[in-house]
């Protein structure tokens, strides 16, 4: 999908339209980026879910430093919230997904049993399969761009999906996606905006690809890049662009790179902009390796 440029009637029109759709649903599932956990959430979701059962998916963690998948689990697993991470590129932790969505299903229709019970209705005792035939659980995908949301539709749903129609008496114009379980998922995601009032957050989602360079012209990006990928992970940078010392200045050491890679103008001049796009296509694409560029608070230094 193209990039949105967001803006305030933009933001409106989306918390409203993703308003709407969580009146429908039982289940938020929050998509992340798992190597920039912090920019790639806006915290408007804690708002919009309010009291409803929320998983998060930290996506693309084939591309994220696994320690720091381990420590970003445990942290936002403290606020109650399941987590859970995932590579919607192998499909690698769909099954996880799926038995901890039937355990979720499993405590809604507890909850409402007792709710029932509580108000002294007659509660006929259901398996879930029975009450999922009559009424399934329902669930809707939120994130910012490109977090993999559309890619986790697509892992969920696989080849067996069903598009189904809308049941009478709910919003016309939803298409529902039947999973292999047998629950539902809205088939459009809920695309929430960045969240870019601090200027790391949006050069952490500019990295990342979530936001197209507006934030930085390409070169200016690729320095920044090489300063953080410096500071955090010179081993990786060093083996990467076989590079025997890294330089102390960010300046020199995009230029080593430049030169290691053939990225010189006539006249030997340094092409910025093309050795700032080998970093950051080649980091986004995981080359230089497993990256993860924000860390929970209780493990930074
Ligand atoms: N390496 C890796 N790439 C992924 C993963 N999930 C998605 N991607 C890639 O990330 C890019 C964005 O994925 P989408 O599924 O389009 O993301 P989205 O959140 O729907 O994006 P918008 O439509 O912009 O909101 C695509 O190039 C995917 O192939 C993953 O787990 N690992």
């Amino acid at each position: 999908m193209d990039h949105i440029n967001w803006y305030p009637g933009h933001m409106k029109k989306t918390r409203e339209l993703i308003r709407d759709n969580l009146k429908l649903v039982d289940l938020v599932v929050e998509v992340i980026d798992a190597r920039i956990p912090v920019s790639s959430r806006n915290p408007i979701i804690d708002e919009l879910v309010g009291g409803k059962p929320r998983l998060i998916v930290l996506n693309k963690s084939d591309l994220s430093d696994e320690d720091a998948n381990r420590a970003w689990t445990s942290y936002l697993k403290k606020d109650g919230v399941d987590v859970l991470s995932m590579n919607c590129m192998t499909g690698a932790g769909v099954k996880s997904l799926l038995r901890e969505l039937d355990r979720i299903e499993k405590q809604i229709l507890r909850k409402k049993e007792e709710v029932r019970q509580a108000s002294g209705q007659d509660v006929r005792r259901e398996d879930n399969a029975a009450v999922r035939k009559r009424k399934p659980l329902r669930m809707m995908i939120v994130g910012v761009p490109n977090v993999g949301k559309s890619s986790l539709i697509n892992r969920l749903t696989g080849k067996k999906s069903a598009r189904t129609g809308d049941r009478p008496g709910v919003t016309k114009g939803k298409q529902w996606l039947t999973l292999s379980n047998g629950m539902q998922l809205l088939d459009t995601p809920g695309i929430l905006w960045p969240k870019l009032e601090d200027p790391m957050t949006g050069l952490d989602l500019a990295f990342c690809g979530s936001i197209r360079d507006e934030i930085l012209n390409i070169a200016d990006l690729g320095l920044e890049l090489i300063r953080r990928l410096m500071q955090d992970y010179p081993d990786l940078l060093a083996a990467r662009y076989g590079l025997e010392e890294i330089p102390e200045d960010p300046l020199a050491c995009m230029e080593e790179i430049a030169r290691k890679r053939g990225a010189i103008l006539p006249g030997k001049r340094i092409d910025y902009d093309r050795v700032a796009k080998i970093v950051t296509d080649e980091f986004r694409a995981g080359k230089i390796g497993r990256i993860t560029l924000e860390r929970p608070p209780e493990v930074q230094a």
